[in-house]
């Protein structure tokens, strides 16, 4: 029987988490995501040694690691460190067997863009969920530079690809708001003669514009009077290894533990080295305006990043309406949003969500019926979402919830049942692992309950 993103398989790993008592102590959360992707695929391709300290270990990063390894580059670990040895400009191989990555959107999207303009094939493979989602919306601005793709069901993985002998450069307005399509199109344009120009009409996470100019791109970015981003790359230049490349700690992580604490009487966290790039940060200053306690502590600039220390104490929350222009800097913390406005204080209405349905899962359905299922009052719109708290978590737990091969839904319900009267389970716990593989020993470190369900 093959894998279905809707039914876990016969290896999920069912897990639940019960009210604990207070969380207390302090601790680092692993590499951004988004970040560690982007090391491989530049220190990969560029001229030189590339040396990374804070990699995020999970298998999405992983997987990004082994296509860049299928196609030349050299990677070892070291230690704490990452060693890459790039191919140098323009010098991927064609790969040998296919490229798999497994349940990463980011990982296959943005390799898309990278192999796109090469005279060579690449196949893509992916999990049940990765195989779901739309991968047109990078392909068509690859076909517009010349990229033919042939796939079996439309622009859904597996799928190939093959680039032209020469690829032209496009001026390309991102229809969406998305860092990978806007990040696929800079990366065909490093291959590519000429200027590659993306055009951003609403501001994503700019973590490839920075390593870009990083690794000595020629990059240009120009902001309109309007918030309007043009961002001009010149194909074939020389990329250079970074000496020393630092990731910081991931802010989308760090969200659950944040949370966990917030909700849990008594609760005095401290977060260490979170990334605080404003493209980044929406889900704190969301949770700042519900009265959350939330001290920025030790502001500091790493690896060209601003970073801070987060100390988080349980607070009384509220609910808030949160714009839908917020929802670019935090898009990936909407699931454990929805858990912490289910203790709440009245209701929180989230909008412009339409992107949580191409996630791992659809994420909008995901989370309603885990608010569902464990009796918190919501409404789910095609776009939004609104969600009734009960401050004290009474009534509140008791379910079963379907995580679709996502590791966010998957953890972000873990965190409620930390809170709610009743235990809560997740049918399949091993997702967490693409994004997060300290997440459970953190929680139980901190003194949270989490067990093996059936
Ligand atoms: O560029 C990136 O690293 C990411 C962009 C976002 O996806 P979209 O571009 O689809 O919004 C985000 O959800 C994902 O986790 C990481
Ligand atoms: C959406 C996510 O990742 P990706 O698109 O890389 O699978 C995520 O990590 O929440």
């Amino acid at each position: 029987m093959s894998a279905d993103a809707s039914h876990p398989s016969p290896s999920a790993r069912p897990l639940a988490s019960r009210r604990t008592g207070a969380l207390k102590g302090t601790v680092s959360v692993p590499g951004d995501k988004s970040i560690s992707h982007r090391a491989f695929l530049f220190g990969g391709l560029a001229a030189g040694r590339t040396r990374v300290s804070g990699l995020l270990e999970g298998e999405d990063v992983l997987a990004t690691g082994r296509a860049m390894r299928q196609m030349g580059a050299r990677i070892e670990r070291d230690g704490a460190h990452w060693i890459i040895d790039g191919v140098g400009n323009g010098a991927l191989l064609e790969p040998e067997g296919v490229l798999d990555f497994g349940n990463a959107g980011t990982g296959s999207r943005l390799t898309m863009g990278l192999v796109g303009p090469y005279d060579f094939t690449t196949t893509f493979v992916g999990d049940a969920s990765l195989s779901r989602r739309p991968m047109g919306r990078v392909l068509d601005p690859l076909r517009e530079m010349g990229v033919q793709v042939l796939a079996r069901s439309k622009d859904r993985l597996p799928l190939s690809i093959r680039g032209p002998r020469v690829a032209a450069p496009i001026t390309y307005r991102v229809p969406m708001a998305s860092a990978q399509v806007k990040s696929a199109v800079l990366f065909a344009g490093l291959n590519t003669p000429g200027t590659t120009t993306v055009v951003e009409p609403v501001m994503t996470r700019d973590h490839t514009e920075k390593m870009l100019a990083g690794f000595g791109a020629r990059v240009h970015v120009e902001t309109d009077a309007a918030g309007v981003r043009t961002i001009a790359l010149e194909g074939q230049g020389d990329l250079q290894g970074v000496p020393d490349f630092v990731v910081p700690g991931d802010p989308s992580s760090a969200a659950f533990l944040v949370v966990a604490a917030l909700l849990v009487e008594g609760s005095d966290v401290t977060v260490r080295n979170a990334l605080m790039n404003p493209t980044r940060t929406g889900l704190i200053e969301t949770l700042r305006e519900m009265g959350a306690s939330i001290e920025i502590l030790n502001p500091r600039l790493s690896g060209g990043e601003d970073v801070a220390d987060l100390r988080v104490r349980h607070s009384p929350l509220r609910g808030v309406s949160v714009p839908a222009s917020r929802a670019p800097s935090m898009i990936d913390e909407y699931p454990v949003l929805a858990v912490a406005a289910a203790f709440a204080d009245g209701t929180t209405r989230m909008e412009g969500l339409e992107e949580l349905r191409v996630k791992e899962s659809d994420r909008l359905a995901a989370v309603a019926a885990g608010l569902a299922a464990n009796g918190v009052a919501h409404e789910e719109g095609e776009d939004w979402l609104t969600v009734t708290g009960r401050p004290d978590g009474s009534g509140l737990g008791g379910g079963r919830v379907a995580t679709h091969l996502d590791h966010r839904i998957a953890m972000s319900f873990l965190v409620m049942g930390l809170a709610s009267e009743k235990p809560v389970s997740v049918d399949d716990a091993t997702m967490i692992a693409t994004s997060f593989p300290e997440f459970e020993g953190l929680v139980s470190g901190l003194g949270g309950m989490l067990e093996p369900a059936s």
